[in-house]
């Protein structure tokens, strides 16, 4: 927490909608309290006056920001004193390292944890604009300088966690297991978390006028549907670059529906994210791939809203599938700073999930952290983690070495069965999810994670983007695979007979 000489204001100096705040939105902290907020009569917003008005409103005549953030090279082991405005369009620094958001500690830490704990959940399921967002909740930890009216949100966050009961119990002898359902979200993916903080600093720049044709990404298909949603709804181009016939034809739809501009390229990810590179290296197009440090700001209030979703109590074990990695690093992130903020005592055990075919963090992993190699990856129904060579290496190792972290991988036929199973305990799990439950059941099987552990497994996709793998698991029609748990319909003749000797049948009738 902070350092004692540090006066800290206490959590009856809290607003519910702003605390001491920046950008538009600004109350003064010690004229305002929860007790004031919660008795004043409600106020009648006028007819011509939406909520991002009204927010504007409330915000004149405040007090200048008092929280700031930079980009600094992520060098976590190197002192440099290099450092960029949010506001310049850079990705990487001098040397070519990639970049992180350093946020003012000092600043945040004059206030302390029960004032953050108070504040962020006074703001969950409102629609005060724009806190009533999971990510803009935390806004004073993610981009606190920008203006309240810049921001692009489609209330995205505050997922919830599910508490898988029955998989728990009978597959695992856990009674505290949860799924944190990141993908249950506007365009179904954790991705929605990121592309709000990127998408508000794009509109912001271009409203500052900053040369900015529009915003590109390389994808598997869900960072190219959160952009196209957050573009669109934004007014702002969108152009994505998918790998032809590799991704799922309900996230190629996306992008098409929300009107970007998608080129379908005769290469893996990886080429698109290397083509991507050059043409936002040569055009006025921002990058919008994780490689851009914004991105994980927002993802990492997924780590936040776990903390707050157990009461500030930290769980024993968090488990990410990984591809181009940014995530797990996102989620260090979240973690480290409630910490560093005195909201948690400790951060949990981190564990990166890839999928067998594309497990270049795996092998490095086994390798003792050495010699690091790219892979081309493989086919695999975790479409959206077939990456070969993952942008954000060196802060998922980061992120691992710094969690006492664990790397995991899981077969095709881990996956799926995984996936099928959780399944049929209720969930309707997308591959990726179907990676990080494997390699929960293999680290349970083997006594490093314990029955009595308290872990989350972050699913990062909904299911429905990725039917076509349940019908194919499901009517056993995948090569060299048993499909174990598979349900297939019952074809059954239109008559009253047929029906019965099947349901006697099925249900064990006489
Ligand atoms: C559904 C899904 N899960 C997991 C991941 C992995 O996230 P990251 O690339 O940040 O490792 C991605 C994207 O890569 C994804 O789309
Ligand atoms: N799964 C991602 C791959 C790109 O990851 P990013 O986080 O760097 O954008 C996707 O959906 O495109």
């Amino acid at each position: 927490m902070a350092s004692s000489h540090v006066e800290k204001l206490s959590p009856s100096s809290v607003s519910a909608e702003n605390p001491v705040e920046c950008g538009s939105s600004v109350h003064d902290a010690s004229s305002s309290s929860l007790e004031t907020q919660a008795s004043a009569s409600p106020k009648k917003r006028p007819a011509d006056e939406n909520i991002r008005d009204e927010a504007r409103r409330q915000g004149l005549g405040a007090p200048r920001c008092t929280f700031s953030a930079k980009y600094v090279p992520f060098s976590p082991f190197e002192d440099t004193e290099e450092e960029y405005s949010l506001d310049e369009i850079i990705y990487r620094s001098k040397t070519g390292a990639l970049l992180d958001v350093q946020h003012d500690l000092e600043a945040l830490k004059k206030y302390d944890a029960t004032y953050w704990k108070n504040l962020f959940d006074s703001r969950v399921g409102k629609t005060s604009w724009p806190y009533g967002s999971g990510v803009w909740s935390k806004k004073e930890w993610v981009l606190p300088q920008i203006d309240n009216d810049d921001i692009v949100s489609l209330f995205e966050g505050n997922s919830n966690l599910f508490w898988a009961e029955r998989f728990g119990k009978e597959m695992l002898q856990m009674n505290d297991l949860w799924v944190k359902q990141c993908g249950i979200s506007h365009t179904g993916s954790f991705k929605d978390l990121g592309m709000t903080v990127l998408v508000s600093q794009v509109n912001r720049l271009r409203r500052m006028k900053k040369p900015l044709l529009g915003v590109g990404c390389a994808s598997t298909g869900d960072t190219s549907a959160a952009l196209s949603a957050y573009c669109a709804a934004a007014g702002i181009p969108a152009i994505v670059f998918l790998p032809a016939n590799r991704i799922s034809i309900a996230q190629l739809v996306q992008p098409i529906a929300n009107g970007a501009l998608v080129l379908s390229l005769d290469t893996d990810f990886d080429g698109c994210m290397r083509l991507i590179r050059e043409v936002t290296a040569e055009l006025p197009i921002y990058l919008a791939n994780s490689l851009n440090s914004l991105r994980l700001e927002g993802q990492k209030t997924a780590a936040i809203e776990i903390c707050q979703q157990f009461d500030w109590e930290v769980p024993d074990w968090v488990i990410v599938p990984g591809g181009n990695l940014g995530n797990i690093y996102a989620f260090f992130k979240g973690f480290h700073m409630c910490k560093e903020l005195g909201l948690i005592d400790r951060i949990p055990r981190l564990v990166c999930a890839q999928a067998a075919n594309a497990n270049p963090l795996y092998l490095y992993y086994k390798a003792g952290w050495k010699n690091f190699k790219a892979i081309k990856a493989s086919n695999t129904f975790a479409s959206a983690i077939q990456i070969g060579d993952p942008v954000s290496i060196d802060r998922a190792v980061f992120a691992l070495q710094n969690s006492d972290g664990i790397v995991e991988e899981a077969t095709e036929e881990e996956l799926m069965d995984a996936c099928a199973q959780a399944d049929l305990t209720g969930m309707f799990t997308c591959p990726h999810t179907g990676v990080a439950l494997a390699a929960l059941i293999k680290l349970r099987k083997n006594g490093v994670i314990r029955a009595t552990d308290r872990a989350v497994v972050v699913s990062t996709a909904h299911g429905l983007k990725f039917t076509q793998s349940k019908i194919d698991y499901h009517s056993k029609a995948i090569a060299d695979l048993p499909c174990k748990f598979a349900n297939p319909p019952v074809q059954v003749a239109n008559d009253f007979g047929a029906v019965m000797d099947v349901l006697r049948r099925e249900l064990s009738l006489r």
